[in-house]
């Protein structure tokens, strides 16, 4: 069983009407029936995908002390590194294996919980990670924004919509080095099962580094899903199936990393504007935001305090 190939240059530059029908309709098919797809023709140039994963191997290079001083933990907006063995899900009896990195939105001044604020960059030349992971995640952004223009028009929403609800979009990206399996513990994941929990997830896996499976509830079975050169895996969070009222799937997915060595993948989520209530269904009687949906999942993980909760409204 594999994941549908969607090509999204009928939607970006389209020749007919019916190409971007065509593409809207994939879409949405292969998210109501797996939550996941994967594209080609997403307008993310390869070079920038290139000196992402050289970027990110600069930077997972770095001394562990150099890299703990960096801990997300201390950050007040969650920007930073995240050691092996930090993030336990419940339920899962080891934490996961991977470690990350963690950026978003630079903002200069701290608002909101940390949800805007300024970036934490390491101490390497800018052309050896900042420059070219900025680049990057402007690129990747544009495409989570395109993506969720598909999911509105897919809905029968204008795909205009979309304008409102990226104003200010909350935008987090973790990049992310999956130690070489046989260095892991027996039972131990790259990262267990679990669900995104916001809105669009676009996900680079470094070419032929396997290991990322989603789970298909109805033939209760993991799909593996190929790391393809200059293919992106998009799915989407528990705050689109919850908004779409379930016609478009948050579906559980894992790691374990297949290949040889050590396995580079970059999620970027792309959630929206944190006043934004529910585009999808603008008729939607319950008026959560983006910010307060959010926060329900992220007090769980992070230590927030009960004043920075108030602040986005979900007390
Ligand atoms: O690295 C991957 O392939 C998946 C990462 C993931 O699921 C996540 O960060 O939420
Ligand atoms: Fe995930």
């Amino acid at each position: 069983m594999n994941l549908p190939i969607i090509d999204l240059s009928g939607y970006l530059n389209p020749e007919s009407p019916e190409d971007r029908e065509r593409v809207i309709a994939q879409v949405r098919d292969a998210s109501r029936q797996y939550g996941f797809f994967q594209v080609r023709g997403h307008g993310v140039p390869p070079s920038l995908q290139h000196d992402l994963i050289r970027s990110m191997g600069n930077l997972f290079s770095l001394p562990k002390e150099e890299k703990l001083q960096m801990s997300f933990l201390k950050n007040p907006c969650r920007r930073g590194y995240e050691a092996a063995g930090m993030s336990l899900r419940e339920g899962d009896p080891l934490p996961d294996a991977k470690e990350c990195f963690y950026i978003a939105r630079d903002d200069p001044i701290i608002e909101l919980s940390g949800f805007y604020g300024p970036n934490l960059w390491p101490n390497l030349p800018t052309e050896d990670f900042r420059d070219p992971v900025w680049k990057y995640y402007e690129q990747t952004s544009e495409l989570g924004k395109t993506i969720w223009s598909i999911l509105l028009e897919g809905l029968g929403q204008p795909p205009s919509l979309v304008e409102k609800f990226a104003h200010r979009a909350i935008v987090p990206m973790k990049m992310i080095r999956y130690p070489p399996q046989s260095t892991t513990l027996p039972g131990q994941f790259g990262i267990g099962a679990h669900t995104d929990f916001g809105g669009v997830t676009i996900l680079f896996q470094q070419t032929g580094k396997d290991g990322l499976e989603v789970w298909h509830e109805g033939k209760e079975t993991w799909i593996e899903v190929p790391a393809l050169e200059d293919v992106y895996v998009i799915n989407c969070g528990d705050m689109i199936q919850r908004w779409s009222g379930g016609r478009y799937k948050s579906a559980r997915h894992r790691v374990i990393n297949k290949s040889q060595g050590e396995r580079l993948s970059c999620a970027t989520f792309w959630h929206g504007d944190i006043n934004s209530t529910n585009p999808l269904n603008p008729d939607d009687l319950n008026s959560e935001t983006v910010g307060q949906l959010l926060v329900k999942r992220f007090r769980n993980q992070y230590s927030m305090t009960k004043e920075s909760i108030a602040q986005v409204g979900a007390a």
